[in-house]
C-alpha cells in the first residue's frame, strides 16, 4: 500500500506581497522559465491542454511524477502523469475567483526551495487557468438544456459523431436509446406545465441514476431523450434500457400535493458495420415509434423486435 505523505498544504493567493516573500532569488534563468511558460500557456483555452503544458514545462525547474487538478464547482478533475507518495498541494485563489486545487506529486519530498519555485511558476498558471475555466463554463452553458441539465441537441450531435468515429476506428460496440415519456401532453393538460417541467427534470435524474458515468444523456426534443451507450452491444443496451423503463415506471413524481407515476417508451439501436450516423439514429427512432404503436411503456429493438413486453 502506498502511503501518501503531504509535504505541504498551502493556499496560493494571487497577492504579490505574500508571493514575493517565499520566492527564491529571481535569477535570469527563472525569469526566462516563467516568461516561456506564460507564452506557452496562452496558446490554448482547453483546460486539459493548459494543465498538460504546465506539467510538461515545469519539469525543467522542479522534476515531478504527477499533477492532479480539481475544480469542485465545475465538477472537473484531471490527473496528469502518475500519483506518487509525496504531495505538495495548493488551493488556487484570486481576489475574485476560487480556481480549484492543484496537487503535485513525486517519489521524494519537495524542498522549501522547490516549493518556492513552484509557487513562482504557479503565478503563470493563474490567468490561463481562469480563462480556460470560463471557456469551459461557457461551452457547457451552450451545450446544456437549461431545464434538465442534460446535453442539448448540439451536444448530442457532436457526441454522436465523435462516438461513432471512435467506435469505427477502434472496432468497439456503440448503442443508443431513444426515450419518450408516454402521454406527456395529457400530463401537462392535467397537472399543469410547471408540474410537466418537474417530470422532465426527474426523468433525467432517473436516467442518470441507473446508467454509468460514461453514458451520456441528452434532451432531444420536448419530452424525448437520447442516451449514448459507448462500448455497449445490443444485449447490454437492452439491459440498460429495461432498467430505465422499470425504474421510471415505479418512480412517483410528487410536488405540491400532485402525485404521478409516468411511463416511458424506448427504442434501442446498435451501430452496424460502416453504418452512417443518420441510419443508426433513424433506426432508434423507428424502434421508438414501434414501441409507441404497440402499446407504450416498453423497450423495442431497432428491428422492431420487442425485447421485453409488459403485460
Ligand atoms: N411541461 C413541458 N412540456 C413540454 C415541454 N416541451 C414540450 N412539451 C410538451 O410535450 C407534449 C408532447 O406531446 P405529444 O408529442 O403529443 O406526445 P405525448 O402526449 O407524450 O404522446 P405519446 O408520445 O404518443 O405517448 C406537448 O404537449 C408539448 O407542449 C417542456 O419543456 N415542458
Amino acid at each position: 500500500m502506498v502511503t501518501s505523505v503531504h509535504t505541504s498544504t498551502n493556499a496560493f493567493e494571487m497577492k504579490e506581497s505574500s508571493l514575493r516573500a517565499r520566492l527564491p532569488l529571481n535569477t535570469d534563468e527563472q525569469n526566462e522559465a516563467r516568461l516561456k511558460l506564460t507564452h506557452v500557456l496562452q496558446t490554448t483555452l482547453n483546460i486539459e491542454q493548459v494543465l498538460e503544458l504546465f506539467f510538461k514545462h515545469i519539469q525543467n525547474s522542479v522534476p515531478m511524477s504527477g499533477l492532479y487538478y480539481e475544480h469542485q464547482a465545475q465538477q472537473f478533475s484531471l490527473q496528469v502523469g502518475r500519483d506518487t507518495p509525496h504531495h505538495c498541494d495548493y488551493r488556487l485563489i484570486t481576489p475574485d475567483d476560487d480556481l480549484g486545487n492543484i496537487i503535485f506529486s513525486r517519489g521524494k519530498r519537495f524542498s522549501e526551495h522547490e516549493m518556492a519555485t513552484l509557487e513562482s511558476l504557479l503565478s503563470t498558471l493563474i490567468y490561463p487557468l481562469r480563462n480556460a475555466l470560463q471557456y469551459r463554463q461557457a461551452l457547457q452553458t451552450a451545450m446544456n438544456d437549461p431545464l434538465t441539465g442534460a446535453g442539448n441537441r448540439i451536444a448530442l450531435d457532436n457526441a454522436l459523431h465523435r462516438e461513432l468515429q471512435m467506435a469505427q476506428r477502434y472496432d468497439q460496440a456503440l448503442s443508443i436509446l431513444m426515450i419518450d415519456i408516454d402521454h406527456f401532453k395529457q400530463i401537462n393538460d392535467t397537472y399543469g406545465h410547471a408540474f410537466g417541467d418537474t417530470v422532465l427534470k426527474e426523468m433525467v435524474q432517473a436516467i442518470d441514476s441507473v446508467t454509468r458515468n460514461t453514458d451520456m444523456t441528452f434532451r432531444y426534443g420536448g419530452e424525448e431523450f437520447v442516451v449514448i451507450l459507448s462500448k455497449t452491444e445490443a444485449k447490454g443496451a437492452a439491459v440498460i434500457g429495461e432498467r430505465i423503463r422499470q425504474y421510471i415506471e415505479q418512480l412517483i413524481v410528487d410536488e405540491d400535493g400532485k402525485k404521478l407515476q409516468a411511463t416511458v417508451s424506448i427504442g434501442a439501436s446498435t451501430l452496424g458495420p460502416q453504418e452512417p450516423v443518420k441510419s443508426f439514429f433513424g433506426r432508434a427512432d423507428e424502434a421508438l415509434y414501434c414501441a409507441k404503436r404497440s402499446g407504450r411503456n416498453r423497450l423495442v429493438s431497432a428491428k422492431c423486435e420487442e425485447l421485453v413486453t409488459t403485460s
